[in-house]
């Protein structure tokens, strides 16, 4: 009895062994040129993204109204992220030609490209009536912004935002969490869109319900 459990121990670390080294052979693959590039394209969007968001917000409203909250970073924000890192590992490992399809890839770095902007013009259009936190008290200097990007759409922030994270996982060329982004994040504003819109109803009126009639969300699918 006491051989036959020292006869499995053995066997279960030879098991081990064997597969960090296999394992350590494939991390050419998890750190191939590919997955080095997309990486760091990944990486430098989210920074980007994020540090651009609080110094804007700084920028527009002062340190002294400005959290780090305005850094947008939350829990299931930084789960779902996780998540699409750890897609992006086991693919490279199991199917590393996924990853090599460019025309993809540079598709989501235009999306990601594209998204970022239009965010940004947006928050700088706006000035200070864009706020990370949806008003619910109408402020006097609130004025109803409907020129620049907000001619185009209602909620170019969140047009911006839903290229932008859509792209990161198109970039990556992860199939489950494009997908589940998608879902996800406008599963999100369809329901921030509606909120957000019935303080803008009860602050702006009549020009509000002309403005939407007038011009369209901007997020697919929310009137
Ligand atoms: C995070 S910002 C998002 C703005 C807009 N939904 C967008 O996607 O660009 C939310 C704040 O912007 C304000 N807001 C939204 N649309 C606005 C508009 N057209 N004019 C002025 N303020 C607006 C709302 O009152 C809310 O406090």
């Amino acid at each position: 009895m006491v051989l036959l459990g020292h006869i499995f121990k053995i066997d279960v670390q030879r098991q081990i062994v064997t597969f960090m080294l296999y394992g350590c052979a494939n991390l050419s693959e998890i750190f191939s040129d590919t997955a080095c590039r997309q990486l760091l394209q990944m990486f430098f969007a989210i920074f980007f993204f994020h540090i651009s968001e609080f110094v804007l917000a700084i920028a527009i409203h002062g340190t002294a109204k400005v959290t780090v909250k305005s850094l947008l970073i939350s829990k299931h924000y930084m789960l779902a992220m996780f998540f699409s890192l750890v897609e992006y590992i086991i693919e490279i490992y199991f199917f590393p030609g996924l990853k090599e399809h460019w025309w993809i890839s540079n598709t989501g770095l235009a999306l990601v490209v594209v998204g970022e902007i239009l965010r940004k013009l947006a928050i700088l259009t706006a000035g200070r009536a864009f706020t990370h936190l949806i008003r619910t008290r109408h402020e006097e200097n609130h004025k109803l912004v409907t020129h620049g990007v907000y001619r185009f759409v209602r909620h170019p922030s969140y047009t911006g935002f839903f290229i932008w994270s859509v792209g990161t996982q198109v970039m990556l060329c992860n199939p489950v969490s494009t997908v589940a982004f998608a879902f996800v994040v406008w599963g999100f504003f369809s329901k921030r869109i509606p909120y957000e819109e019935h303080f803008l109803r009860r602050f702006f009126g009549s020009e509000y319900e002309d403005y939407v009639r007038r011009v369209p969300s901007g997020v697919p699918f929310v009137k």
